[in-house]
């Protein structure tokens, strides 16, 4: 297996990401978590940035020891300066200088010929040699470079003794065919190109900075340069923990491997993510959190019988502890089963266990994600089977802030399918008058809470009530995304156990379950 080396510039391009700025403390943070991934380079920074981030570079530099620290200039004499600067102290240091090649940077950036070019790289690379015994050197904008000025600007870093040539495709224009041939060419033009590391820079505008790393490893690249999350310069970089899976994953195909941890990279992309503050999505590859998470009924009973029907990674090979089975609406019985025997309901008849499915895809339809407690909920309502005497048919109510509350409500009670429309101080006091009147109890609301059962603004309501009728009382509960549905299922439920404590023992089938 050949090693490709890990250059990580989180810190450097990475921090380039529009409304990030890392201070010194989390480069630090960062940088130390990067060696414990395993990175064989760290990019600190732009020392001539900012005397800030010279500091930062510096504090960096000193406190990594088993990964090679360096800082980022431009082929200028005081950028050079700065970087040498910031990393006095460091175990093993280098330079990072770099200057753009394409005709587009030559004639509108940098206002200089292909001449020119050569000549300050030439002189940059000799004054870098100076502080630096490893120069890497970056021709900027390789991608839309023409090929055989490449070549050139290449041999001559490769004469001037750097170590890494980078070649970066900086606006993220490159496909994998092309980006891979630019690598196939530099290694079968230029002279010596054997006693150098050829490295890839990506970026990603069009969606192809893994692609196109992948590409150049598969034509000699020694080093990718990347970044965690992907982060970077407008779409970002490169996402190592994807080059490093994509190597990890399909060493059948790429015979190349990295020196990384590869059970820190969870952990250090939600570092990453903490300390600058940009939101990892949640598809994205690799660390997005739904990267392990299935959802739909067909994947999750795949995952149930043979994990690898829908996996191709194993969560804990990036330090995660588990894949997650989230209930959904797509989610199906199967999974739905595993779900109640996590929770302890093994013991549920099929038949319960089929009720409960249909009032959980009821829920899913109306909520993104059913959550454990949204489960336990649904089951506890689920399980006391009191005789339903009176249950909801419909529920309409009208709230406005200028208008008194009124609620409709459609009732199925023995007397058959009922209706009315009553108003309240509220909309819950409206709804239990017209189940008053529906009902034709009398009956005094002694107590009503409500509570939040799981998080969110979709979460599930639980509403709880107890009712008195002369010396009797009962207790019921309500579960629902609506609170106002919530409160009338709530009153309802109360309402059946009166009759049912009214009718004599219970006729309920409850001692067949075990309530939590
Ligand atoms: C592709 C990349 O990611 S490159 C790295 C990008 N990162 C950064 O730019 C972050 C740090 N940069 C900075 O803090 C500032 O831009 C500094 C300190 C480097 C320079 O600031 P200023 O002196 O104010 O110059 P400014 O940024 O406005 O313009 C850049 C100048 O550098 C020149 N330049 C750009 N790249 C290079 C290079 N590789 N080598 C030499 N000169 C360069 C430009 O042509 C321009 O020169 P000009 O002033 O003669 O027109
Ligand atoms: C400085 C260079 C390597 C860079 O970040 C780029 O070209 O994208
Ligand atoms: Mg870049």
């Amino acid at each position: 297996m050949r090693k490709i080396y890990i250059f990580d510039t989180t810190l450097r391009d990475g921090e380039q990401s529009p409304g990030v700025n890392l201070n010194t403390q989390e480069k630090v943070e960062i940088a130390l978590q990067l060696e414990k991934l395993g990175v064989d380079r760290i990019e600190a920074g732009f020392p001539a940035a900012s005397p800030g981030d010279l500091a930062a570079v510096n504090a960096v530099a000193r406190a990594v020891k088993n990964a090679s620290v360096m800082g980022l200039a431009r082929s200028v004499e005081k950028d050079i300066d700065a970087v040498a600067e910031a990393l006095k102290g460091a175990q093993d240091p280098a330079i990072h200088i770099f200057l753009a090649t394409s005709p587009i940077h030559r004639q509108h950036k940098l206002r200089m010929s292909k001449e020119q070019v050569l000549e300050t790289a030439q002189k940059a690379i000799r004054y870098a040699k100076k502080h630096f015994s490893r120069v890497e050197f970056s021709a900027e904008d390789a991608g839309r470079t023409e090929l055989d000025f490449l070549c050139e600007v290449t041999t001559l870093a490769v004469r001037e003794g750097v170590s890494v040539v980078n070649i970066p495709d900086t606006v993220g224009y490159m496909n994998p065919a092309e980006f891979g041939n630019i690598f196939k060419t530099l290694k079968e033009n230029v002279a010596g190109i054997e006693n150098i590391q050829l490295s890839a820079h990506c970026h990603d505008d069009l969606g192809m900075a893994t692609a196109n790393s992948l590409a150049a490893i598969l034509n000699g690249a020694d080093q990718v340069e990347g970044t965690i999350n992907g982060i970077g310069e407008r779409a970002g970089n490169t996402a190592l923990e994807e080059v490093a899976l994509a190597l990890a994953t399909r060493a059948d195909y790429f015979q190349a491997t990295t020196s990384l941890n590869l059970k820190e990279i969870a952990r250090t992309s939600r570092l990453v993510s903490k300390l600058t503050g940009m939101v990892v999505p949640g598809n994205k590859a690799i660390v997005g959190a739904n990267a392990f998470a299935h959802e739909s009924g067909i994947h999750q009973d795949g995952m149930l019988k043979e994990k690898t029907t829908y996996e191709i990674i194993s969560p804990d090979t990036i330090g995660l502890r588990d894949s997650k089975l989230v209930l959904g609406k797509h989610s199906g019985r199967h999974a739905f089963r595993e779900k109640l025997v996590d929770l302890g309901y093994e013991q549920l008849t099929e038949e319960q266990v089929n009720a409960a499915f249909g009032k959980f895809k009821d829920v899913a339809d109306r909520k993104k994600n059913v959550s454990d407690e949204d489960i336990r909920a649904l089951l506890e309502e689920k399980m006391i089977e009191t005789p339903e005497v009176f249950a909801i048919e419909q529920l309409v109510v009208s709230f406005d802030t200028h208008a008194t509350p009124k609620a409709s409500i459609t009732l199925k009670t023995p007397k058959g399918i009922v209706k009315t429309t009553e108003e309240g101080n509220g909309s819950v006091d409206a709804i239990y008058h017209a189940i008053d009147k529906l009902t034709g109890e009398t009956v005094e609301l002694d107590d009503y809470t409500i509570k939040s059962v799981t998080d969110g603004t979709d979460a599930l309501g639980e509403v709880h009530v107890v009712l008195k009728q002369g010396d009797s009382s009962a207790h019921g509960r309500g579960v629902s995304t609506d609170i106002l549905e919530a409160s009338a299922r709530a009153y309802v439920d109360a309402l059946n156990r009166l009759v049912d404590k009214r009718n004599g023992p219970t006729r309920s089938r409850r001692d067949n379950v075990t309530l939590i």
